[in-house]
């Protein structure tokens, strides 16, 4: 129709451009492997974004539609890489470094990777399965001394492959729905499954998430990306810095608690994203060793799997600090949902606000969310009726790569999560379980979720994490894996089956308990059910 808007591509190249037209001064720090802190401004990324895309059209070959690997930890490199591999047209495929051998080797011969980036100090893993990848031609080192040794094939250094490129580089013209970005779901169900983000798609999810009803991100921030780079596209948020102008915060390695609190401190971190796992340790220190001056950190957004409410709560009243709860799955970009109250909220108390702030929350604009009940029919908005989560929207899942997993989708073209949910009239999403998480008891179905949420607002609970173990009466019934906060405190099953009868009633109390150092957890941090499941059967718990 005449009069109409411009056509013009959503690319993640545009996102680029903006970054560096408007935010050039903005910052990007990282904290490399080897302990030292690089600093540099988004504008010297942009040019270095060019001299690579110089060097993996001239150099490396690669074409448009191309797999482009990256095997690396969170810093600048990896953001060029971001950038510039989608830049020119070929997919930007994250390898998750915590995966087993097999499923790394898995990963790369299925995307069908030209060229894997790898950090030097994760070349161990790949020398290992590299005479088993069929279709790699070049290994890139990152953050690799001039000395290093290894015996990868093809090998060039990152710096010496930019050192000889020009900044002189025109982006090519790429249609939006094209492929930009691929990471794999964590492969805690099978092998993992790879999932295709489009330029589009990458660019409404990271532009929504900015807003102040969703993470509330601005030019005044200064972000610590905790989620590591390999997993999601690390929420989107390379993405969302260039256009909300907000400096980036890049820790690589292994972070303990007390290493995330120095980061905060001294560059003065104003939000961050990570696991609930990773919020309770750097909370558990904090109070154990409280900082002396207060942080800058104003919020942190959570996701992966329930922020438990104790947590909220702790982190504000001790520490003035907010926890924002968002939801999402690698085939969601990830995130879908987010809870904040709103003013109609005001004049409801502490208690029922922290109940809706504990809920996955709203879907952002651009997603669509229904809940579908066991006997097929939608469940009504009641916050009670519980069902199957699907979804729908711009920066959702419409088909697994290369794997046909029709059962995931429904005819009519919702994504089935797999998670068991309500949705209240305000439309709050509040999760249950995952479908395989579930514990049926008597023929009553108990949520493990709640049941975390609730022991982890015991004082000298750390971490709780329950799963079904079978019962010759019920079928099934719960246990409980529990850390305390300090391994010497005296705690009895008894004090808890008490603890938990304010909330629960008795056939939903777990009755068996299991006191540990630590909960096993997966390669992005969460709790491993599937793990904790293994060890029971095996009698090891
Ligand atoms: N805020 C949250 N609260 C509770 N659960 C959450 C939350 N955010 C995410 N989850 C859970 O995480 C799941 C998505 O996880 P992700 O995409 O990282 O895959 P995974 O579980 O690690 O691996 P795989 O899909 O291979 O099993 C969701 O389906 C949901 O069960």
């Amino acid at each position: 129709m005449e009069g109409l808007m411009m056509d013009y591509p959503l690319t993640t190249n545009t996102i680029l451009e903006y970054g560096n037209s408007v935010y050039h001064h903005k910052k990007i720090i990282s904290h490399l492997p080897d302990g030292t802190r690089h600093e540099y401004r988004f504008g010297d990324m942009y040019k270095r974004c060019k001299r690579l895309a110089n060097a993996l059209v001239h150099k490396l070959g690669i074409t448009n539609g191309n797999m482009v690997g990256t095997f690396a930890w969170n810093h600048g490199p990896h953001v060029e890489l971001y950038y510039a591999i989608s830049g020119i047209g070929a997919v930007c495929q994250t390898i998750n470094i915590r995966l087993s051998s097999h499923q790394i080797e898995y990963i790369i011969n299925n995307s069908e990777d030209k060229v894997i980036f790898v950090d030097a100090t994760l070349v161990p893993l790949l020398e290992k399965i590299a005479p088993l990848l069929e279709t790699v031609e070049y290994y890139i080192l990152l953050n690799a001394p001039k000395d290093f040794t290894t015996t990868l094939p093809n090998t060039l250094h990152y710096e010496d492959l930019l050192a000889e490129q020009s900044e002189d580089f025109e982006w090519p013209k790429l249609n939006e729905n094209d492929a930009c970005g691929m990471c794999y779901t964590s492969g805690t169900t099978g092998l993992p499954k790879g999932v295709l983000y489009s330029h589009r798609s990458t660019f409404l999810h990271a532009s929504t998430i900015i807003s102040p009803n969703a993470g509330n991100f601005s030019n005044s921030d200064t972000v610590l990306l905790i989620v590591p780079q390999f997993h999601v596209m690390a929420w989107g948020f390379p993405y969302l810095c260039l256009l909300s102008g907000s400096n980036m915060v890049l820790p690589s390695s292994h972070l303990q608690p007390d290493s995330i609190i120095k980061i905060l401190q001294e560059e003065k971190v104003t939000k961050a994203n990570g696991v609930p796992t990773i919020w309770l340790g750097v909370y558990h220190a904090m109070k154990m060793n409280p900082p002396k001056d207060k942080l800058a950190l104003e919020e942190y957004l959570v996701g992966g799997s329930a922020l438990p409410k104790s947590l909220i709560e702790g982190f504000e009243k001790d520490f003035g600090i907010k926890g924002v709860q968002a939801w999402g799955m690698t085939e969601t970009s990830p995130l879908g949902t987010v809870s904040r109250l709103q003013p109609k909220h005001a004049h409801l108390s502490a208690s029922e606000k922290m109940d809706i702030r504990a809920k996955q929350g709203l879907a952002f604009p651009g997603v669509e969310l229904r809940i579908v009940m066991e006997d097929g029919t939608l469940a009504p908005t009641d916050g009670k009726s519980m069902g199957e989560l699907h979804i729908k929207g711009a920066w959702t899942i419409q088909a697994y790569f290369k794997t046909n997993n029709s059962e995931s989708f429904t005819e009519d073209g919702w994504f089935k999560t797999g998670d068991v949910c309500t949705l209240d009239e305000d439309g709050y999403m509040e999760i249950k379980d995952r479908t395989k998480d579930l514990i049926k008891s008597g023929g009553e179905w108990i949520s493990s979720v709640a049941l975390e949420s609730a022991l982890m607002a015991h004082p000298k609970i750390k971490e709780a994490a329950v799963i079904a173990i079978p019962d010759a009466k019920w079928v099934e019934k719960p246990l409980a894996l529990i850390v305390l906060v300090n391994q010497n405190d005296e705690i009895s099953d008894g004090e808890l089956i008490e603890f938990l009868s304010r909330d629960f009633v008795n056939y939903q109390i777990p009755k068996n308990y299991v006191y540990v150092h630590e909960v096993p957890k997966t390669s992005v941090g969460k709790f491993d059910k599937k793990e904790i499941r293994r060890l029971f059967a095996e009698g090891v718990l």
